[in-house]
């Protein structure tokens, strides 16, 4: 059995299932940028964790670690700690 664009998107009408498809389309396109981007931040990450514990340091830096939660906090508010929070555990594991 087919679904029509109205069941899919959940709208009443095809105008509003139209934008709605059209605007799925875009963030679909934006989360596929999002997931390069953590990739690429989880790489970088991945260096300088790798440089500091062949230094024989530490692989955590819990100072660096507040800026960061610190900028997502100020740019997203509360649910940007969390967000950051995930970032930080995708870069360098759970601790
Ligand atoms: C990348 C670093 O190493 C670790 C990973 C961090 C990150 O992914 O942002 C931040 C602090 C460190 O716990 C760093 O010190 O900058």
């Amino acid at each position: 059995m087919t679904t029509t664009s109205a069941e899919k998107t959940g709208a009443r009408t095809d105008e509003a299932a139209d934008l709605i498809t059209g605007a799925r389309e875009r963030i679909d396109a934006l989360d596929d940028r999002i997931i390069g981007l953590v990739q690429e931040r989880m790489a970088v990450s991945a260096v300088i964790q790798d440089a500091r514990i062949a230094s024989g340091g530490r692989r955590v830096n819990l100072s660096r670690e507040m800026e960061v939660l610190g900028r997502y906090r100020d740019a997203l508010g509360k649910p940007g700690t969390s967000l950051a929070m995930t970032l930080l555990e995708l870069c360098r594991g759970r601790i």
